[in-house]
């Protein structure tokens, strides 16, 4: 049964497309089931190694904020863990709630958090640009990073701060040094599994690597995330809140974990 917490989430309007393509058998996001979850010892530990200086600017697409990184040279790389080559750092958002009981895309054990960081990274190794790996079974790796209500979290309130000024859609700011390795948990624990974009066009490319712990953010940080506007400048405002996709079937996959 669904968890009542399931129950009074809102069909947003932006799902009213499919929820799940046609034929998809590895859709993005999912709920872990702990138990379910098959430790492999093969499983190497995630080897992260970003440049500060490859940060380039970060903008409201309408849908999230991103920070973006200059992905034309292997400067912010992430290597190991359940990924055969390396794969560059191309851009990292986030998804949240309007209100603390939900905002996470992935949940586990059905438990949602209260927002979700996507670190979304291209396998340059293999395809020739971002748009070309973006349509094949190998070419991103996306770390998930869940955020819970907590502590201040210094590192994040460098993004904060820049916020009121992309709060409408299609708005960016330069931004020069950033590593988003602080926004990183300490502990090296995650779960793997096969599976794809959660926006459109959903395509089946993202080898998901989702970090076991949780990092702290405290409520001032997460507000100011539902501050930013869906809506452009001189449009009626609407709140960008409930950014994130419904979960989707498991079908036949399974998910590792690199811990017992
Ligand atoms: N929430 S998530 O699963 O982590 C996710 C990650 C990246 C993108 C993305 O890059 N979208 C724009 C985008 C495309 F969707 C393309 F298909 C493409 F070719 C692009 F170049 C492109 F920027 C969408 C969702
Ligand atoms: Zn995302």
């Amino acid at each position: 049964a669904e968890p009542n917490s399931l129950r009074c989430l809102p069909v947003h309007p932006l799902w009213q497309s499919p929820l799940t393509i046609p034929g998809g058998t590895r859709q993005s996001p999912i709920n872990i089931q702990w138990r379910d979850s098959v430790y492999d010892p093969v499983l190497k530990p995630l080897k992260v190694s970003y440049d500060p200086t490859t940060c380039l600017h970060i903008w409201n697409n309408g849908y999230s904020f991103l920070v973006e990184f200059d992905d034309s040279a292997d400067r912010s790389i992430i290597v190991g863990g359940p990924l055969e080559n390396q794969y560059r750092l191309k851009q990292f958002h986030f998804h949240w709630g309007a209100i603390n009981e939900w905002g996470s895309e992935h949940t586990v054990d059905s438990k949602f958090y209260p927002a979700e960081l996507h670190l979304v990274h291209w396998n340059a190794v293999v395809y020739p640009t971002f748009e070309e790996a973006v349509m094949e079974g190998d070419g991103l790796a996306v770390i998930g990073v869940f955020l819970k209500l907590g502590a201040h979290h210094e590192g994040l309130q460098t993004l904060v701060d820049a916020l009121p000024a992309i709060k409408h859609k299609d708005t960016i700011i330069e931004f020069d040094v950033f590593d988003p390795s602080c926004l990183l948990p300490s502990c090296p624990d995650y779960w793997t599994y096969a599976g794809s974009l959660t926006t459109p066009p959903l395509t089946e490319s993202v080898t998901w690597i989702i970090k076991k712990q949780p990092i702290e953010v405290d409520e001032n940080q997460l507000e100011a995330f539902r501050m930013l506007l869906f809506t452009s400048d001189g449009e009626e405002e609407k709140r960008m809140v409930d950014n994130f996709r419904p979960l989707q079937p498991l079908m036949d996959r399974t998910v590792r974990s690199s811990f017992q």
